[in-house]
Order: structure tokens, then C-alpha cells, then sequence
């Protein structure tokens, strides 16, 4: 019998054990210029999981992105979130069949990885018959992504800014959800991967104060721009901080911003790159859209086809963040 995300509470607070669990989680694009590893925009692109529990061991199988290069044993990220998951929340950890049927692109700057977590961890609290709490879902996929920005959006929807809490009884990941005005984003995805880990080495130990301060007021700005004020998005997706640094992996992406930018788009590297994304208020045509996608159609006057070899997305704001629903015993 299907339930909904509060449904079904035994006097403990816990649910009762379920039949199977489903779980939609988004793709995100994170830093979105100056907002380096704090902000983040989740997309209505998404992959889905069903767990079914049962068993002492595991299988895994994946439809999609990643079919033919992710591990199908204990080492798959989700299989290890959902683990993770299930410890933190002190739950049974049983054997499990996962179904995924990928949508978002692995190692594009998508936030492929911090999808797999935040749905793998969400899948736990519905294993663990544990109602979901999105605040400590950021807490936890943070310690497994190791940075708050796509996770944060991933788990709460909507524009977020992510920050690290130290010295406190429950440290770590910490974010606010604000609401985008009328934003949308079309994403030009490259055919080749840059590894996050890979991007990140590429990024100088210290800036310069007048780059910091800079690139401090760009990030203000931005949050106006994206709540309010998107005549302001040009300017305010200026960054100082990692889009240069990150030129040597992804020479392409970089000319692809620069030209857009000269065109008036406000473009950015999404995440680590190096997929390209653009960010602008729809101006009302419809435009077909990917399968997955959240059915909100966009369109982007001036925004060009994508180059060749490239595939472009027009996607919506995901409004929610991850999503699961219980398949309940009878
Ligand atoms: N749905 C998934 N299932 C299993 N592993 C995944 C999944 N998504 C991402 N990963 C792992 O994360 C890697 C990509 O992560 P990362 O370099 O952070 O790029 P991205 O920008 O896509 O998050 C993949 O190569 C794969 O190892
Ligand atoms: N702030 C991070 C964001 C990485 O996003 P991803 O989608 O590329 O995983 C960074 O810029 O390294």
C-alpha cells in the first residue's frame, strides 16, 4: 500500500517496516560564479531509487548515466550512503536490492555524487522507518561529499546557501533555502568528465584580498539578483575565486562562459565544471524539455544551440529537494 513521507507512525516515532522505498532526488548546480561552496540551485533534473529490503546481501542495478562505469557492490555511493545512513540513525542494516535509473550526468558539475548521497541517506530514514529530517539529511551527506553546497540543495530544494557550523554539540553542514524569483537555468554538458576531486586540486591555497573582497560583494549581490532582481545576474555571477583557476581542465567551458557572457547571458561553470549553465528569468515561450525533468517548461532568448558534441538542458527550479515515499507492509 503506498504512503505518503508522514504516514503510518508507530508510538515510537519510528514507521512501521516497508515493502519497498522510492526516493526522487534532483541535480544541482552549485557555486553559481561567486558563491564557491556555498550556494546552490536544485534543477528539475532527476534519478530515482527503489530500495527493496530483504536478505542478508546486496544487489545493485543502474539504468542510464554511469551504467557501464559505477561498482555494483558495497563500494556504489548510494549502496554506502544508504549504510551510512542507516548507522547514524542506529536502524538494522539488512540485505537490499537498489534500482537506479540515472538521469544526471556523472561528473559534469551536476552534482551527480551529492545526488547518489542525499538519496541514499533519504532512503535510509525510510528503511529506518524514521520520519525525514532535512536538516540533519545536510549534516550527514555533507561528512560523506565533504563540501555543503549540492547537498544543501539537493536535500532542502529551491536556491540555498550553505555554510560549515563548527564548535558546536552537532557540527557541520548548515543551510537556508531561499526562493528564486522566476530564475530558470539551461546547462550545456560537454561529452567529457572532470572529476570534482580533480577541479578542486586546481585551486590556489591563497587569493588576494582585493579578489576576496571583490568576489565577497559579487556573492551578496547574487542573492538579491537571484530573489528579486535578475537584471542584476550578468554582473552578480562575476567570480574571482575558482572559475579561472580551473581553465587547464576545461579550456572549452571556460571560452563557452566568456562568449556567452559577452552575448549578456549570465553563464558560470556549474559546480566543478565543466558544464556550462546559464541563468536567466524564462521570457514565457515553451520549450520541450529531457525526460526526468520536472515538466516546467523554459526558454532563453538569445541563449545559442549547443556546440557539438554538447547536449543542452532548459530546466526549472526543483522546488523541494529529495523526495521519498514508503511502500508499506499490508
Ligand atoms: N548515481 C550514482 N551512483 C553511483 N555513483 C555515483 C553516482 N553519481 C555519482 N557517482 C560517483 O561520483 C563520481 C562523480 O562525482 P563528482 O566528481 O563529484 O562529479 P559530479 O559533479 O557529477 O558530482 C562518479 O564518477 C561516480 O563515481
Ligand atoms: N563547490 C564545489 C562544487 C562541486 O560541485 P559538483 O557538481 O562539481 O560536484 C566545487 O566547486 O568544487
Amino acid at each position: 500500500m503506498p504512503a505518503a513521507e508522514m504516514d503510518g507512525q508507530e508510538a515510537d516515532g519510528r514507521r512501521r517496516p516497508c515493502d519497498q522505498v522510492r526516493v526522487r532526488v534532483p541535480a544541482t548546480s552549485a557555486n553559481l560564479g561567486p558563491g564557491f561552496d556555498a550556494f546552490g540551485l536544485a534543477l528539475t533534473l532527476y534519478d530515482d531509487l527503489v530500495v527493496t529490503p530483504g536478505g542478508s546481501g546486496i544487489t545493485v542495478q543502474v539504468t542510464g548515466e554511469g551504467e557501464n562505469d559505477v561498482p555494483l557492490d558495497e563500494t556504489h555511493l548510494v549502496v554506502r550512503s544508504i549504510r551510512a545512513g542507516l548507522e547514524a540513525l542506529d536502524a538494522p542494516v539488512p540485505g537490499f536490492t537498489l534500482r537506479c535509473e540515472n538521469r544526471i550526468p556523472h561528473g559534469r558539475g551536476l552534482g551527480s555524487s551529492s545526488a547518489a548521497i542525499v538519496g541514499g541517506l533519504a532512503a535510509a530514514y525510510a528503511l529506518a522507518g524514521v520520519p525525514l529530517d532535512r536538516d540533519r539529511l545536510v549534516v550527514l551527506a555533507n561528512e560523506l561529499e565533504g563540501h555543503p553546497d549540492n547537498v544543501a540543495a539537493a536535500a532542502l530544494g529551491g536556491f540555498t546557501i550553505a555554510w560549515t557550523e563548527s564548535g558546536v554539540p552537532n557540527p557541520g553542514g548548515r543551510a537556508i533555502k531561499l526562493e528564486p524569483a522566476g530564475i530558470a537555468a539551461i546547462a550545456y554538458v560537454p561529452d567529457n568528465r572532470v572529476l570534482t576531486k580533480e577541479a578542486r586540486g586546481l585551486l590556489p591555497g591563497v587569493v588576494s584580498h582585493t579578489d576576496a573582497a571583490a568576489n565577497a560583494g559579487k556573492a551578496a549581490l547574487l542573492v538579491a539578483a537571484l530573489t528579486g532582481h535578475p537584471e542584476l545576474l550578468l554582473t552578480a555571477t562575476e567570480d574571482l575565486l575558482h572559475q579561472e583557476y580551473r581553465e587547464p581542465a576545461m579550456p572549452e567551458s571556460l571560452a563557452l562562459v566568456h562568449k556567452l557572457r559577452g552575448s549578456g547571458l549570465a553563464a558560470i561553470i556549474s559546480g566543478a565544471g565543466p558544464t556550462v549553465a546559464v541563468l536567466a528569468q524564462p521570457d514565457g515561450k515553451t520549450a520541450g524539455q529531457g525526460a526526468g525533468s520536472g515538466g516546467r517548461a523554459v526558454s532563453f532568448r538569445g541563449a545559442p544551440e549547443a556546440p557539438d558534441g554538447w547536449t543542452r538542458y532548459e530546466l526549472g527550479i526543483d522546488p523541494v529537494g529529495v523526495q521519498v515515499w514508503s511502500m508499506e507492509a499490508g
